[in-house]
């Protein structure tokens, strides 16, 4: 562990200040405070584009003991981490370590460092956590070595009133070249985890910006296509659930994730709700209806379809969470369309799911 020399803080929205000690960069940062219970993965998390405009707690005690690996590529798709940046704005940790692992290149410290993002540990995070759950996520400021001035005149805006989607997408289209059909990605800041899922199963990949229109995305001819995850509120998305409601017509089969699978339930005529605190890790358990099984799987969203009444005319639901209802996938009756609002390609997290990329590459094939 460090030298517990230079103090950090975290100060949340209710007024909460928690007095720890900095790591990483120094610097102050604004975020939604939202918290994993993931136990490992913190490489793949803190990548991942969907952690954009939050602070992250991860709630397991000591983090950074494997370090941090050399980025390793195939067809320009990351194998190894789920974006080339840490997007979480700070991280929130008990304690940070010095990594042993042979293919460790520098610490959880020098990463954050490098990487421009603060760190705070030696807090509490169980209190933390009992916190967010009781109140709901809140807004907050990581300070990394400094203290925080004058707090309020941070927090003005909101989370829920930012489009994030602004600094994951990509500007302009990203080829993935393979020997198999062509499908279009709608990339609001996908994790490279889905890529290679993608990949691996044969398919030639375009990755489009996410404020690429219907008549764009028709003109690459695609066989199928994938609404990727991404950070924020997917109320806000106006262009890309128009999008989807316009690719409907074509019958191209179609695959939602995360944000991906928001989309489609907005474009579908359903409801999303933020949730109180939301879902954040990788053995959160979900039912498939129609076989009755239960699969574990990886979760990272803070919002969903949390009513019944909030499903969408013309789908069933495919997986729902038995812990609180929350509709975790959605088939549509009539048209090529299956969602999940959790992560079939894990990354970090358990692959009982990964078949839903297979079962997306048969409505493909079969087309
Ligand atoms: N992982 C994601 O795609 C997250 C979707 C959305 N931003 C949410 O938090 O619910």
């Amino acid at each position: 562990m460090e030298l517990k020399s230079e103090k950090g803080y975290l100060y949340l929205e209710d007024g909460t200040l928690i007095e720890g000690y900095g790591f990483g960069a120094k610097g102050i940062r604004v975020g939604e405070i939202v918290f994993t219970t993931a136990m490992n993965g913190y490489v793949e998390s803190l990548t991942d584009p969907s952690y954009k405009g939050q602070i992250l707690i991860i709630t397991h005690p000591l983090v950074g003991n494997y370090g941090i690996p050399k980025k390793e590529y195939q067809q320009g798709i990351l194998t190894n981490f789920e974006s080339e940046r840490i997007q979480v704005e700070g991280l929130v940790v008990t304690e940070h370590t010095e990594p042993i692992k042979w293919n460790s290149t520098m610490s959880l410290d020098e990463w954050l460092k490098s990487e421009n993002i603060p760190g705070v540990f030696g807090v509490d995070t169980r209190m933390l956590v009992k916190k967010i759950r009781t109140f709901g996520t809140m807004m907050g400021i990581i300070a990394s070595k400094q203290e925080i001035d004058n707090p309020r005149k941070y927090l003005e805006k909101k989370y829920d009133e930012i489009d994030f989607t602004k600094f994951t997408s990509p500007k302009s289209p990203i080829f993935h070249p393979n020997n198999g059909e062509l499908i279009v990605v709608i990339d609001c800041g996908i994790k490279h985890g889905i890529l290679y899922a993608l990949y691996q199963r044969g398919f030639s990949i375009v990755r489009v910006p996410c404020d690429y229109t219907a008549d764009e995305i028709i003109q690459f001819d695609p066989k199928g296509i994938v609404f990727s995850n991404g950070p924020g509120n997917p109320n806000l998305l106006s262009a890309q659930i128009k999008t989807f409601s316009e690719l409907i017509e074509y019958k191209i089969p179609i695959l939602g994730i995360c944000l991906g699978h928001q989309i489609a339930t907005l474009a579908l005529g359903g409801k999303i709700r933020k949730m109180k605190f939301g879902h954040r890790a990788i053995n959160k358990p979900v039912i498939e209806v129609s076989s009755g099984k239960c699969y574990i799987t990886t979760h990272n969203h803070g919002y969903g379809i949390i009513d019944r009444s909030d499903i969408p005319p013309n789908t069933k639901v495919w997986f729902y969470n038995p812990d609180d209802g929350t509709i975790e996938g959605l088939i549509h009756e009539k048209l090529p369309i299956i969602t999940t609002q959790f992560h079939p390609e894990a990354r970090p997290g358990p692959w009982d799911v990964t078949w839903v990329f297979d079962k997306f590459k048969n409505m493909v094939i079969r087309k």
